[in-house]
């Protein structure tokens, strides 16, 4: 047997959600490029799930959907304050609601289509209200119930901040969850693919790919690229602190990348939306920090910034607590994972590859009291 390490460049699945060829990243075949400077959010979720595009009937219908299931059931707010929700870190807690959520549902082991689809619906929209409910929650705020109207990307921020945010806050919101929505077999994905594929059911493979997401060689590096930058403080002060943790063989967050090699296609216009926010709220020293360490990095190790290095200066001047900003990337993800895993029922074989054993043979068992 030959072992493959990370099994990188593993071919492991067909897919007809998202594709990485030559450093460039379309969902359905559309560019990201062109997805991020025109789609809404909504928009790429029915991509996501129907591979085309909504006609505009289409898309109101998804967005009424999505507002009409937002409302938490009332044992997930009690939960949320049934233990002490501000010493867990927020992705903790959203592992938990989500598993949770699938025992409020008496459809949760119901594994015809239409009821995955309308478990589909009910998972997206929720997942907003469950981020921004253990945000107000924890800071002894009343929860914030979605307004009629709103974008799915402005209805978070309403229900996280309890005020309609402004159309540059939207904006960027709407541009991350475009961004972070789908990217082919990454670590959260294939967890889930391998966890739907023993034909478990959609809150389990959701659970299973948020716990894969919150580390920080995956989704946990967003918030960890915000600790550093926090850490840096100065712009002076970006240089002497990266060449230290090279010189420690410690990793700069957020930056180099398992399948791009120039770079992360997303990155960019992160990078355009933090010089545009950090400019407008006057906190662009976060980005002019992060120019630096990227020029840096890209220079000394070839390492391209990857989607989670400029969102981490945005999140944050749009006021955003840190530990937040990965349950966001959860939030826009729900929507390729969802895809995955019914393009996982619809073709689906036990994932289950072979280990080669390297451990001791032969060994003989002895009574305990020889031991
Ligand atoms: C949404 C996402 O999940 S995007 C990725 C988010 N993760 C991060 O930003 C964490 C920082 N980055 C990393 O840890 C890695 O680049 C990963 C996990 C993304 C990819 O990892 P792999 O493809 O397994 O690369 P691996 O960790 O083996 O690194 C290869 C080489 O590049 C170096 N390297 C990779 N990333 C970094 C980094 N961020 N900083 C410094 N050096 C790095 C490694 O030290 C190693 O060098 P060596 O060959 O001299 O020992
Ligand atoms: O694809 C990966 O390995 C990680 C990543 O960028 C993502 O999940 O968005």
């Amino acid at each position: 047997m030959s072992i493959v390490k990370g099994l990188e460049g593993v071919v492991a699945a067909e897919t007809k959600i998202s594709s990485i060829v030559d450093d460039q990243l379309t969902y359905v075949g559309y560019s990201i490029d062109d997805l991020a400077e025109n789609a809404k959010f909504e928009e790429v979720i029915f991509l996501l799930w129907n591979k085309r595009l909504p006609n505009k009937e289409e898309l109101e219908q998804l967005e009424q959907d999505l507002y009409e299931n937002m409302a938490l059931p009332q044992g997930v707010i009690d939960h949320f304050k049934s233990y002490e929700i501000h010493k867990v870190h927020p992705m903790g807690a959203l592992r938990t609601a989500v598993s949770l959520l699938g025992l409020y549902d008496e459809e949760a082991d119901d594994m015809s289509e239409d009821a995955n689809k309308r478990k589909a619906i009910r998972l997206q929209a929720r997942v907003a209200s469950v981020v921004s409910a253990l945000s107000r929650i924890r800071d002894g705020k009343e929860v914030v119930q979605p307004k009629a109207g709103l974008s799915y990307a402005a209805n978070f921020l309403y229900m996280l901040k309890g005020e309609e945010p402004n159309d540059l806050e939207v904006e960027a919101i709407n541009k991350a969850l475009v961004l972070h929505a789908d990217h082919e077999l990454n670590a959260s994905t294939f967890t889930l693919r391998v966890c739907v594929a023993t034909l478990s059911d959609i809150y389990s493979g959701i659970t299973a790919a948020i716990s894969a997401l919150k580390g920080p060689l995956h989704g946990g590096a967003n918030e960890a690229v915000m600790k550093m930058l926090l850490e840096i403080d100065e712009v002076e002060n970006a240089l002497p602190y990266v060449k230290e943790k090279m010189a420690n063989k410690e990793k700069i967050m957020g930056m180099g990348h398992r399948v791009y090699k120039t770079g992360d296609p997303r990155a960019k216009h992160l990078k355009k939306m933090s010089k545009e926010i950090t400019a407008l709220k006057g906190t662009e020293k976060w980005y002019e920090m992060s120019v630096k360490i990227e020029e840096f990095i890209k220079k000394e190790k070839g390492l391209p910034a990857n989607v989670d290095f400029y969102s981490a200066s945005v999140y944050h001047s749009l006021g955003i607590k840190h530990d937040l900003f990965t349950p966001i990337f959860a939030m826009s993800r729900f929507s390729g994972w969802i895809a995955h895993i019914l393009e996982q029922y619809d073709n689906n074989r036990l994932i289950r590859p072979r280990a080669e054993y390297v451990g001791p043979e032969k060994q003989v068992y002895t009574d305990i009291s020889e031991r």
